[in-house]
């Protein structure tokens, strides 16, 4: 059976653990905290993350990382984004020569507005072959209770992102093949930024017509993006564009979306961290995005405003304000 390293535990390493399990694959899944490993090891079950959730018998937990390296063909990366480059940086020496590292982060680096498979090739100096991403709608307590869905792995190389593809196709999860990484990085990160807009005005007690033409708006706004950037167009319409973005955007179980509401209903960001462990990317990603499209000369008044919201320089109120305020203009500008 062939090995594959998964950091960390959290809530998407966990329930894409059990994918790769269902999918034939012998798991060891790095957690950061001790007793943690522990408890995935004596009661197959992520107590914290993923409580209640049988893990199958081919999932091991591990806190020795060199451990969980060794013989892993495939090292799957689910940390916050902020401290990838920390904890890649401890982790890259015990990597085996020729592995393949998957990113399944939805972020961009504050300062450098890197987006995680550059982060990781500058890292470990692997090449555009050695390193894939996978994204869609994959809210992780769906995935874990094998609720059907669909997602995309990407690689510029196609043949490794159909190894993969092989790899992660599980009874419950179905990938498509993609050679266009940053269409899908940028597709994950920043449907979490439109999450927190349509957040906000589900907190503000606003219904389904604001928060269709947010989401159809933030669409509009990843895709000049990401286009300016050398995507293609059509990732923007797929599972890691649209398909992420709609899940998102109308679940509660989004941990961006619910942070936004939180907003709306008027807490603060620091009292909505201090509310919750887990990790809302968009909070700390709207900030790298805008600062992305200021330097590639693109108009993002939604990473804008919702930025200004996150920092407390402007209320949720007043940004749903500013959206309908702004200078009217053509559909396609
Ligand atoms: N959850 C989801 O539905 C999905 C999440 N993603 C993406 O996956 C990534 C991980 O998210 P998710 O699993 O949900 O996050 P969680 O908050 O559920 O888990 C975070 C994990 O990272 C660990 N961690 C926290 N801080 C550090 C640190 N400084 N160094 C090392 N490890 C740390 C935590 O360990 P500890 O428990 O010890 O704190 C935990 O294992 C994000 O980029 C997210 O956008 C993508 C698709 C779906
Ligand atoms: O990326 C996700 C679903 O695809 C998870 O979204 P949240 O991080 O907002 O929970």
């Amino acid at each position: 059976m062939s090995k594959v390293a998964v950091f960390s535990a959290g809530s998407w390493g966990t329930a894409f653990s059990i994918v790769l399990a269902d999918a034939g694959n012998d798991v060891t899944l790095w957690a950061r905290r001790e007793e943690l490993a522990a408890a995935i090891n004596d009661r197959h079950e992520n107590p914290d993350y993923q409580p209640g959730i049988e893990l199958p018998a081919t999932i091991s937990g591990t806190h020795d990382v060199e451990k969980a390296l060794r013989g892993a063909d495939l090292v799957v990366l689910a940390t916050p984004s902020q401290t990838m480059r920390e904890n890649l940086t401890q982790w890259a020496p015990y990597v085996e020569k020729d592995a393949v590292f998957v990113s399944l982060m939805k972020g961009v680096e504050l300062g450098t507005l890197e987006r995680m498979s550059q982060v990781i090739a500058e890292v470990t100096g692997a090449g555009p072959d050695r390193i894939a991403v996978v994204s869609g709608p994959n809210l992780s307590p769906e995935i874990a209770r094998r609720e059907p869905a669909a997602s995309v792995v990407a690689c510029e190389d196609e043949d490794v992102a159909k190894m993969i593809q092989k790899r992660i196709h599980s009874p419950a999860f179905r990938p498509y093949t993609s050679v266009d990484v940053l269409g899908c990085e940028l597709g994950g990160a920043y449907k979490n930024v439109v999450g927190l807009a349509v957040g906000m005005a589900v907190g503000l007690g606003f219904g389904d017509n604001t928060t269709a033409s947010v989401i159809t708006r933030g669409l509009a706004e990843t895709a000049r993006l990401a286009m300016a950037l050398g995507a293609n167009p059509l990732t923007l319409m797929g599972l890691a564009g649209l398909g992420d973005l709609v899940a998102t955007c109308s679940s509660p179980l989004s941990r961006n979306r619910t942070f936004g509401e939180k907003l709306g209903q008027g807490m603060t960001t620091a009292d909505i961290y201090a509310s919750t462990n887990q990790v809302a990317e968009g909070a700390k990603s709207c900030s790298s995005l805008l600062a992305l499209a200021d330097r590639t000369g693109v108009d993002a008044p939604i990473a804008q405003a919702v930025t200004a919201v996150v920092d407390g320089r402007m209320t949720a109120q007043d940004m749903m304000e500013a959206f309908i305020a702004r200078d009217t203009k053509a559909e396609t500008d």
